[in-house]
């Protein structure tokens, strides 16, 4: 059985310490896939919410100093609990973010990153040009990939017009895409999102990363297809097809 169909059966809670632009889109490619959403920014609940939640997405887009804190308590609550915490590092290559997830790796353990290329090459400490939540160079260096997994001990999967997944032995490389995903802010944290929904459900979270990742890659050109090239209602579609998988 496909690790979707074990998502539409368990319907895991899915928590995230979201940001606050693109939580919309992120609570909606869980909920379209089976999987049930959940955002908090409260302390006091999170004990109670990791008991019930499948896996963590931590998204640093709209960082505060408030927020470190809860990402290494809730990180730490989903390691004891042995759940999946995956990191959307955005725009990391920036000072003071770099500052918070260097701080954040050294409480809590990482099992996924997912990130552009410019995000990805600063945790291999390398420069891939980017500018803010942007990489500007969508190279596709499988050494910098499989450094970044090894210095970090997590999955690393890499987005761009080729998406790259490595768990520092392998790199899987996925190339279906449209055009249409890089205009529309949001689509790396509703794929963040959609690994952390596999992996909620599935012990190998190299397969639940790779499956996710080649779903929404094939949803996103399957969607380009029904809307003509129009990029509004590109996300819808494309929520529409991933409704639709199977
Ligand atoms: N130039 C591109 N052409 C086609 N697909 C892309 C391109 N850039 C990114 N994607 C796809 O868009 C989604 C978001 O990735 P990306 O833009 O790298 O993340 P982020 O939004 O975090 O910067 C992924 O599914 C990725 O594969
Ligand atoms: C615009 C913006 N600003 C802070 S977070 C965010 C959304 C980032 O989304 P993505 O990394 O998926 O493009
Ligand atoms: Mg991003």
């Amino acid at each position: 059985m496909g690790i979707i169909n074990q998502v539409r059966e368990k319907q895991p809670l899915v928590l995230n310490l979201a940001n606050t632009v693109t939580q919309q889109r992120v609570a909606d490619v869980i909920s379209y896939v089976g999987g049930s959403p959940l955002m908090t920014t409260a302390s006091n609940e999170l004990a109670e919410l990791m008991q019930i939640a499948s896996a963590l997405v931590i998204n640093i887009g709209t960082l505060n100093d408030e927020l470190l804190p809860l990402y290494i308590e809730a990180g730490k609550l989903a390691n004891q609990l042995n759940k999946p915490v995956i990191l959307d590092p955005v725009a990391v290559t920036l000072p003071y973010r770099g500052e918070i997830v260097t701080a954040l790796l050294k409480e809590i353990k990482v099992n996924i990153i997912r990130g552009n290329a410019a995000e990805i090459a600063w945790f291999a400490n390398q420069t891939v040009a980017g500018k803010g939540i942007d990489a500007l160079d969508n190279q596709i260096n499988e050494a910098i990939v499989l450094d970044a997994a090894q210095k970090t001990g997590a999955i690393i999967v890499q987005s761009g017009p080729t998406d790259l997944i490595a768990d520092g032995q392998q790199v899987i490389k996925i190339t279906a895409h449209s055009d249409l995903f890089k205009i529309n802010v949001g689509t790396g944290d509703m794929l963040s999102a959609l690994i952390g929904t596999f992996s909620a459900v599935s012990a190998d979270y190299f397969a639940a990363a790779v499956e996710a990742t080649e779903l929404f890659a094939n949803s996103g050109v399957k969607a380009a297809q029904i809307v003509e090239q129009k990029p509004a209602n590109f996300i819808n579609a494309l929520l529409d097809c991933l409704y639709e998988a199977n």
